[in-house]
């Protein structure tokens, strides 16, 4: 949980022995990334349980580091910065915690757990040797505890940020997630999709990527986003598709950013006022994000499966009498632009350029 207020954490896991401490491990392992830590460094290679602490970080988010099979002794020794021995033996941590605080403002820390018998070097070489309560229990509760104490329990509302995300519930489970290629287009096909609106968004997912790459956009969202914006053409081509878009992804608990994307994607948005005139429940369609906004701008250069020029976009919209809608585009696209650093008419140029060679 690197920010401006502290370094990094690194775990230091010793007396891991893969066979018969599997299991609590990887406890320590989840603990350390559920509870704000930012890597664990574990003493015996295993590479099964790197595997499954990888797999947990690939689903769930975050970028927490796994590394086994190091020298403990001299890892621990080398550290450049406050290096702590978790242990019942040592000082109760209410009494150093703030000083740790203090003292972690602009360093590292690292923080060493053992499994049976912790070696005299670990408590030697140690800056501080902390105990959570003067009591034998584990590993686990004693990292939980300590890094909750150290956080003030401010690390419960970190955010993942993963591809998968739990929606809190007094009752039931609810996992919202972020579809990736290969199953946006299935959703796309087990909903019909004509061979046309798969054209289509394969178009616009091409020139969205193309220009979330000049940006800091998650790429995630914007592929997700791109591939399913027209989802709800599969059911009217009216002005109400988008909302019924996002309709059909909520329904499968796709994440909510996507489904932003979706409902915010016609032109450059729709106001309120425009929604009411138009019979779509009353509501802002603006897009707000860098990702909503991207995947509108590469809609609106996208004619069919072919990018079309801005100049013909506003043109298309001039004849329709639609002046305001058209103003929005145009000012869509002069902040994107200024955001890329490049002309986004010019990266379509691009995109287009490069389908045709
Ligand atoms: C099951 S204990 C075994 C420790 C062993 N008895 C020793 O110290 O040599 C495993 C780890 O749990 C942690 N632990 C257990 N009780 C603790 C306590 N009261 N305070 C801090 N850490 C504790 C320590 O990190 C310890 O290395």
């Amino acid at each position: 949980m690197e920010s401006e207020h502290h370094g990094s954490i690194t775990v230091l896991r010793i007396g891991h022995r893969p066979f018969r401490d599997k299991r609590i491990t990887t406890h320590v392992s989840l603990v350390a990334r559920a509870f704000g830590a930012d890597r664990i460094v574990i003493d015996e290679k295993d590479e099964l349980l790197e595997e499954n602490i990888n797999n947990v970080v690939s689903r769930f988010g975050g970028d927490f580091k796994i590394n086994s099979g190091v020298n403990w002794k001299k890892y621990f020794r080398d550290f450049n910065g406050i290096r702590l021995n978790l242990s019942m033996y040592g000082i109760n941590v209410d009494d150093k915690i703030e000083e740790i605080r203090e003292k972690t403002k602009n360093r590292d820390m690292i923080v060493l757990v053992g499994a049976e018998k912790v070696p005299i070097d670990a408590y030697l070489i140690a800056d501080y040797n902390i105990a959570i309560a003067n009591q034998p229990h584990s590993e686990v509760s004693a990292l939980a505890i300590f890094l909750d104490r150290y956080f003030n329990g401010k690390e419960l509302h970190k955010n993942f940020n993963g591809k998968l995300n739990i929606v809190p519930m007094e009752h039931g489970k609810m996992v919202k997630y972020i579809p990736d290629e290969k199953e946006a287009l299935q959703i796309l096909y087990d909903n019909n999709a004509s061979d046309r609106i798969i054209r289509h968004v394969k178009k616009v997912y091409e020139l969205a990527m193309a220009i979330s790459g000049y940006t800091n956009a998650d790429r995630r969202l914007v592929a997700a986003g791109s591939l399913l914006h027209d989802i709800g053409r599969t059911k009217t081509n009216g002005i109400d598709h988008a909302v019924i878009g996002a309709q059909i992804l909520r329904d499968k608990n796709i994440d909510d950013r996507i489904i932003n994307i979706v409902e915010h994607h016609t032109g450059a948005g729709i106001t309120a006022a425009e929604a009411k005139n138009l019979g779509i429940p009353e509501k802002d369609y603006i897009p707000e994000t860098i990702e909503e906004k991207i995947v509108a701008q590469a809609d609106n250069l996208v004619a069919s499966d072919r990018i079309i020029s801005l100049d013909r976009v506003i043109q298309n919209y001039h004849e329709k009498g639609l002046y305001e809608a058209a103003e929005r585009i145009k000012m869509l696209n002069d902040e994107l632009s200024k955001i890329c650093g490049r002309d986004i008419d010019e990266i379509a140029r691009d995109v287009d350029d490069a389908e045709k060679q």
